[in-house]
């Protein structure tokens, strides 16, 4: 295996210590960043991540508000709760745990949040201010990504960028960000004719269909840095009763031909949790006036 493993855990463990250091400056003005997720019904997996985010919240020293809503909560009684959470001077960021319920609508339940608290960056205002090139604030995820790229490869202008999968969570705002640093970038996606060739062309390949392991080794062009986003959980292949998480890249043969590869866990998934305390800091020094922290937007 010749690619170096992008350590996006330790990437996320310092960008968390930054963000933890511009917090406690924050507090001895008296301004104390905060953090609302909003959770409605009772999905394993999505309490997982709420507890996750809560903890990480906790641990920068912002204020965590935790909202957990019956899976039977009407979208009145939501938004009344967005409402409130819009006109709370102490929160900054407002996110909504996904998936919702299915009486429920995730696109309206965006649109409520006020973009200015809007830390997922899934807001149209916050989606056409990137795509436009102003002052947003970005997904996590592929913000989280950039801050990957831009540490390994420094400047991106002029590279290749294939992004695969073109979800308004990930592949947009990514190919946006990418764009904006100035890389050619192409956007493949499920009707994309003969796949492996374009992928072939990236000197930076981000994989974002939720495939498990359908980019293989032969797809990647060597000396490429290849970033995977997917996440897929299956059940573990030696230790029964347990699961496992992959990624959209076959690793193995992935790493013969690259120079660097982001692992499944540990790469991408904590710089996600990572940047939307990054992007609570952003929104409250936004909201104060104050200078945007260094080094942890785009
Ligand atoms: N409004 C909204 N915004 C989100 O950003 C959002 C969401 N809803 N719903 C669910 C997905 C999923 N997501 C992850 C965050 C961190 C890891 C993460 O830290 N993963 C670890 C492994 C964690 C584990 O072992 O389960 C890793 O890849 O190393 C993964 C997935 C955010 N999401």
């Amino acid at each position: 295996m010749a690619a170096e493993i992008i350590d996006g855990k330790a990437f996320a463990a310092d960008v968390r210590a930054r963000v933890a250091g511009h917090v406690a400056q924050l507090k001895g003005q008296g301004i104390t960043p905060g953090l609302a997720v909003v959770l409605v019904g009772e999905d394993p997996a999505s309490e997982v991540y709420v507890a996750h985010k809560h903890r990480a919240t906790v641990e920068v020293g912002m204020a965590s508000f935790e909202h957990k809503l019956p899976a039977d909560t009407s979208e009145a009684d939501l938004f009344a709760l967005i409402d409130r959470l819009n006109a709370d001077p102490n929160v900054h960021g407002i996110l909504c745990q996904f998936p919702v319920p299915e009486h429920l609508s995730e696109r309206r339940t965006v649109a409520r949040i006020d973009p200015a608290k809007d830390v997922d960056g899934l807001s149209v205002t916050n989606a056409g201010l990137l795509a436009t090139g102003e002052r947003a604030l970005v997904s996590c995820t592929p913000l989280g990504c950039l801050m990957l790229l831009r540490d390994r490869l420094g400047d991106l202008s002029g590279k290749e960028a294939v992004v695969v999968g073109r979800s308004n969570l990930f592949g947009k705002p990514m190919a946006q960000l990418l764009l904006q640093e100035n890389c050619t970038v192409t956007m493949a996606h499920s009707r994309t004719q003969d796949l492996p060739e374009v992928c072939r062309r990236a000197d930076i390949l981000v994989a974002a269909v939720g495939r498990a392991e359908m980019v293989r080794g032969d797809w990647v062009k060597p000396g490429a840095t290849v970033i995977d986003v997917g996440i897929t959980r299956e059940p573990h292949p030696d230790k029964p009763g347990k699961t496992r998480l992959i990624g959209d890249v076959h690793f193995e043969s992935a790493a013969e031909a690259a120079a660097a590869i982001t692992p499944v866990p540990g790469g991408v998934g904590p710089m996600t949790i990572a940047c939307l305390l990054a992007n609570t800091l952003t929104a409250c020094c936004r909201a104060h006036g104050m200078p945007e922290p260094e080094g942890l937007t785009a």
